[in-house]
């Protein structure tokens, strides 16, 4: 079977709290993408409510099923997989950053919710932690998940390729003045676990905060294929994971490593 996916990352605004407007734009985007000739359509962080965090739990996503019942029928309609970034989902009481990944037969392949919470836009003050590490499989390929601020956890990617992941992908609401950091971590976790990455940063302002885009798509070399401005857009680019035994026969890291002399925990 081809290991090939042509990816769209749709690196849109986020209208404030208006879970509403987010879903009719994210409607339009998506059929845009499929004409695009996208298999596979990847959407940015908390698309449905941005950090409307002071009345998260009055719009949050009950279960998911808004955003369950939207995606089925969009990537059914238009025959392709929906990484669907994360929303804010609300599950006993509590409101979690949550992703749901679907195939073109409508049901969900993978799901995951935030481990890392970030301090400096409240999020551990209003959200609820998950506790599980984001891992599915497509095609028999391990394809990782993860959710912006779990970037500077590299830790988190490493337990992922240790666990066969050969793709990651990152929705992300990830604003300024951190621009470099974004690029470099995703360049480095691609170089460093022989992997491709791939991110969906929203633009826009809410409030004082701009984000930034630049989206991308990074292969296991540590090559951009492709990477966003700011500005909203589509970004197409496809993928062969067929590459990655090759590059990780090249440099055979995980056969080098050192387990035995590593602290970690
Ligand atoms: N939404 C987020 O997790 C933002 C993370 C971020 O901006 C960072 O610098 O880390």
């Amino acid at each position: 079977m081809s290991q090939q996916l042509r990816l769209a990352l749709l690196q849109m605004d986020i209208a404030f709290g208006q879970p509403e407007a987010n879903r009719a734009k994210v409607r339009e985007w998506v059929a845009e993408a499929a004409r695009g000739g996208a298999e596979w359509v990847v959407l940015p962080e908390m698309w449905n409510t941005g950090y409307s965090l002071t009345n998260i739990t009055e719009i949050a996503d009950r279960d998911g099923q808004e955003t369950i019942a939207l995606m089925s029928e969009l990537a059914r309609t238009h025959n392709l997989h929906i990484h669907a970034g994360s929303v804010a989902n609300l599950v006993d009481g509590k409101v979690y950053n949550s992703t749901f990944v679907f195939n073109p037969q409508g049901d969900v392949i993978g799901t995951y919710s935030k481990i890392h919470l970030f301090r400096l836009m409240d999020e551990e003050k209003y959200l609820e932690a998950g506790n599980e590490i984001g891992l599915f499989e497509w095609n028999g390929v391990q394809v990782g998940t993860m959710i912006c601020y779990d970037l500077r956890f590299p830790e988190l990617t490493r337990t992922m390729s240790l666990a066969g992941a050969q793709i990651v992908f990152l929705p992300a609401e990830w604003p300024h003045p951190r621009l470099n950091h974004w690029r470099h971590l995703q360049i480095a976790r691609a170089i460093e676990n022989q992997m491709f990455f791939v991110s969906t940063n929203r633009v826009g302002t809410a409030g004082e905060t701009e984000f930034f885009g630049h989206s991308m798509v990074i292969d296991p070399w540590g090559e951009v294929l492709v990477e966003g401005d700011e500005t909203e857009q589509i970004l197409y680019a496809t993928v062969d994971l067929g590459i990655v035994p090759e590059i990780r026969s090249r440099i055979p890291i995980f056969e080098d490593r050192r387990s035995e002399l590593y602290t970690q925990k």
